[in-house]
């Protein structure tokens, strides 16, 4: 502690006795002067009257001191210094009145033990040297003796030296006692303002000092605690453990004792402490045991909070699916929960803490796998690093397993990155997901969107997106891409014949042998129904060869339950070129070249070319007009007279279908019933040219009863000979139209009967049973089986125009027809010859027994009217 202290003054220690001394001093010294005057009646002269004067004034001065000036002003060292200096001058004046002898020494005496009680010692010293030495020279110059003044100047030195002593020592105390004070008032601002329980108490925990926190935190005032007998009570499940450590404390010398526990608060409540205790029973000045406490309530329900989310973070992360798991900067594992423990082997986090992702993949590893530890793990190191580094999380990483055993799994990870306080990134947060079932399931999902269910084959749209990537390298590489668009030929009447389930074991059963017959390189795939595209790199001439390779192998029996069948194949090529822009283009250019296949004959491949790209268009739009032709009358008969070669007489006409289309024009059967066969358009058409015809003849053999058996022939396509309900409307038809059957034919082409023989000749026998005629169309251009031909029930053959045209000029035509007419007389079958255009042509077919011309010599086709007029008029064309 700093002292204040006065200039040359010995500070205020020894002032309270300087003010008493002084007065004293003077009071006696007057006293003693007035009553020397007194008792011996003296008179003094004028310099004793001036000393006797200030000594009145020094009286009234330490008078002054003593009752009210106790401030610096009269305790100031210069004032004391001429005080004192003033005083042994009066003394000394005093003491040289004759009157007055042997005076100066005891005063001189007492001065020298009353100024340096004040005075700073080197002052003090000074002061009582001087006292010392003018007591002395007054002595001498009053003549005392040696004997007598040196005990009075040893005196004045003791006395003085003694005052300087105790002054000094009531400094020190003075000086201790300030800072005892001061520390006692800290020491209770302290203990006041603390919130920090301090308590001392002697040996028998009686509480001897308890500072006021003690009621802010257990609610008891200090006097309650300190005199009452209240004691605050312990929670039961703390009290003997604190208590034990209680009387450790006491019982152990110097000993502290650390203690949590709980108190009932005054109002009821339990209050956490906790405790610090000290054995200071050694310590003199204490003397007991002294306890700092603290409320650590809220830190323990702190505490208690965190351990409780703690536990309940822990549950989550360890009931959890997923691996979860926290990366210090270094890549150390610090956190995981027990999925990811388990996953890589480690039976606790403890276990697991501190390691790196090497060292798992090292535990990890295999022989088997493809890559190594090390390369898996930096592969997961780098994405942490990315994470660290950047700040940016990682998101929806899909992945299948890195290593053999989990090479089937798929993995979904994020991690994220960890800032501590100030945003400074500290680690990572990953959390990895088994999603194997549901990456499965998409995996099925997308594999079922890109293939066919049924050929497990890719699917349009899969050949799509293969495609554009295809046309792109091969447009790169300037290498060549060809497309093979295949449709089977006539597969519907298999379905119609054998069922469905026979129809798509044969696709299954053409689609391995398509596969098989191509390189692995090749892609096919199912374009839809009856369709595959095949996408090759090969040229057009390879293509080509490849493309009889599918033919072939399509065209093996197929046999199913017994059941054996035969399906063929027509197949378009088209090449990339850079007409085509898109897929679509390439598409539509094979399917054109494939339509191409069908239009001519089937079971045959085609090249596209541009000419069939304009016709194929043309054939499209035709297509999409033919559809509204019926309901928009576009359509109408022509009657062409079939002539009896015998009599020149007409037996019958062939109906023939007109299409007068807004658009086209006049339209021949030969271009729209093609389109219409593609299309199933054929269908309606054919049953309502069978209506007009039965209709129409019904009327005439009315109107007209001597025209006998005059027959009408109407064409049947293959498709609606196969469909399924055709029996049943020609049935009706027939039945409604009052039509005397067997004078209606029905003309089915060769190459439509030999497509599937044995339905074929089933339909035939029940349209037979029916009444009606049936005749084999075109006969010579297919390649009938002379086997079926015998089982088929007709009753005509009608000899194609191109051997009548080639009889009288081509020797193989002459004798195809003397074939044909030997086969119809074989089995018994009435023979037309169409396309007949000169009278040598009727003159050779009679020369060869055949029955029935029709053609151009005799008559084009006619209109109803004309075609009555015929009929009524008995007409004879001549035939010589
Ligand atoms: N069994 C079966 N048949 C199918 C499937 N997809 C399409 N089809 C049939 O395939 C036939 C396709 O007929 P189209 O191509 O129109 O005609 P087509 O009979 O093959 O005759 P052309 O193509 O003119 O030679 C239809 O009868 C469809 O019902 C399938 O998945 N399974």
């Amino acid at each position: 502690m700093k002292e204040t202290r006065l200039s040359g003054v010995n500070a205020v220690a020894g002032s309270d006795i300087f003010r008493t001394a002084s007065l004293l001093l003077y009071a006696t010294l007057v006293f003693h002067v007035v009553l020397l005057i007194y008792a011996r009646h003296l008179n003094l002269s004028s310099t004793g009257v001036l000393a006797a004067t200030i000594l009145s004034a020094l009286l009234f001065t330490a008078f002054v001191r003593y009752f009210w000036l106790r401030t610096s002003l009269l305790l100031n060292a210069k004032f004391l210094l001429c005080e004192a200096g003033i005083a042994t001058f009066a003394i000394a004046t005093l003491s040289t009145q004759n009157a007055m002898p042997a005076l100066p020494m005891p005063w001189l005496i007492a001065i020298a033990g009353v100024f340096p009680l004040v005075l700073h010692s080197r002052i003090g010293i000074v002061v009582i040297a001087a006292v010392a030495f003018i007591g002395h020279s007054i002595n001498v110059r009053l003549g005392v003796t040696i004997s007598d003044w040196l005990p009075e100047f040893f005196a004045t030195i003791c006395i003085g030296w003694l005052a300087l002593l105790l002054a000094k020592t009531l400094n020190i105390n003075r000086i201790a006692l300030s800072q005892a004070r001061t520390n006692d008032r800290r020491f209770n601002a302290i203990a006041r303002v603390t919130r920090h329980i301090f308590i001392i108490t002697d040996a028998d925990y009686q509480i001897k000092f308890a500072n006021p926190a003690l009621q802010d935190v257990i609610g008891y005032d200090q006097e309650e605690i300190l005199y009452g007998s209240l004691q605050p009570i312990l929670h039961p499940e703390d009290e003997e453990e604190h208590k034990n450590k209680l009387r450790y404390l006491r019982n152990t010398p110097h000993a502290s004792i650390f203690s949590r526990h709980r108190t009932q608060h005054r109002d009821g409540h339990w209050v956490w402490l906790e405790t610090r205790g000290y054995n200071m029973l050694h310590d003199s000045a204490i003397n007991g045991l002294v306890f700092s406490i603290e409320d650590i309530t809220l830190r323990k329900d702190a505490e208690l909070k965190l351990q409780e989310e703690t536990t309940l973070l822990r549950a989550v992360l360890d009931l959890n699916p997923s691996m979860i798991y926290v990366k210090d900067r270094e890549g150390r594992f610090t956190i995981s929960n027990q999925v990811f423990q388990k996953r890589f082997g480690y039976s606790s986090e403890d276990e697991l803490r501190g390691k790196t992702v090497y060292d798992i993949c090292m535990k990890m590893a295999n022989e088997e796998d493809e890559f190594t530890s090390q390369q898996i793990a930096d592969e997961i190191q780098q994405q942490d690093l990315q994470v660290m580094e950047t700040g940016i999380p990682l998101q929806d990483i899909e992945m299948p397993g890195f290593w053999h055993s989990d090479m089937h799994c798929w993995f979904h990870t994020s991690k994220y990155p960890l800032r501590d306080a100030k945003g400074a990134t500290i680690g990572i947060l990953g959390v990895t997901r088994d999603i194997t079932k549901r990456k499965t399931t998409e995996l099925q999902i997308e594999y079922q969107a890109l293939h066919d269910i049924l050929t497990d084959l890719p699917n349009r749209r899969y050949l799509v997106n293969t495609l554009v990537s295809a046309m792109e390298i091969s447009r790169q590489r300037q290498s060549s891409l060809t497309m093979l668009f295949c449709d089977l030929d006539f597969f519907k009447s298999v379905n119609d014949t054998h069922g469905h389930d026979f129809g798509d074991k044969c696709l299954i059963e053409i689609c391995k042998r398509v596969v098989d017959a191509l390189p692995p390189t090749d892609f096919v795939a199912r374009f839809g129904g009856n369709e595959f595209v095949i996408l090759t790199n090969s040229s057009l001439a390879e293509a080509s060869v490849k493309a009889n390779a599918i033919m072939q192998a399509v065209s093996e029996p197929l046999i199913f339950d017994s059941i054996a069948v035969k399906i063929q194949t027509s197949i378009g090529i088209a090449q990339l070129s850079p007409d085509h822009q898109v897929p679509a283009d390439l598409i539509r250019d094979a399917d054109a070249a494939m339509y191409q296949a069908k239009e001519r004959g089937r079971n045959r491949a085609e090249i596209y070319d541009a000419a069939l790209q304009s016709k194929s268009a043309k054939h499209a739009r035709m297509d999409v007009a033919l559809r509204f032709a019926l309901e928009r009358n576009e359509l109408s008969v022509a009657y062409q007279p079939k002539v009896s070669l015998a009599d020149g007489s007409v037996k019958g006409f062939e109906l023939l279908l007109r299409w007068n289309s807004p658009e086209y024009g006049l339209i021949s059967p030969n271009e729209f019933i093609p389109i219409a066969e593609t299309s199933g358009m054929v269908v309606p058409i054919g049953m309502w040219a069978m209506e007009q015809a039965c209709k129409q003849l019904a009327a005439w053999q009315v109107t007209y009863p001597a025209m006998g058996n005059v027959t009408v022939a109407v064409n049947v396509s293959m498709r609606q000979l196969l469909h399924t309900s055709f029996f049943t409307q020609v049935r009706d038809i027939l039945n409604n139209s009052g039509v005397i059957p067997h004078t209606i034919e029905l003309e089915i082409t060769e190459t439509s009967a030999m497509a599937n023989p044995l339905q074929t000749i089933e339909t035939l026998s029940m349209l037979k049973r029916l009444g009606l005629r049936l005749a084999l169309d075109d006969f010579g251009t297919g390649y009938s089986s002379l086997a079926y031909l015998q089982k088929l029930p007709i009753d005509i053959l009608k000899i194609d125009k191109a051997f009548v045209h080639g009889l009288d000029t081509k020797q193989s035509d002459r004798e195809i027809i003397r074939l044909v007419m030997a086969l119809a007389q074989t089995l018994n079958l009435q023979t037309v010859a169409e396309g007949v255009e000169t009278a040598a042509h009727i003159r050779e077919l009679k020369k060869m027994g055949c029955n029935l011309g029709q053609g151009f010599l005799f008559s084009p086709p006619l209109s109803v009217e004309q075609a009555e007029t015929l009929i009524c008029s008995s007409h004879r064309f001549p035939i010589d």
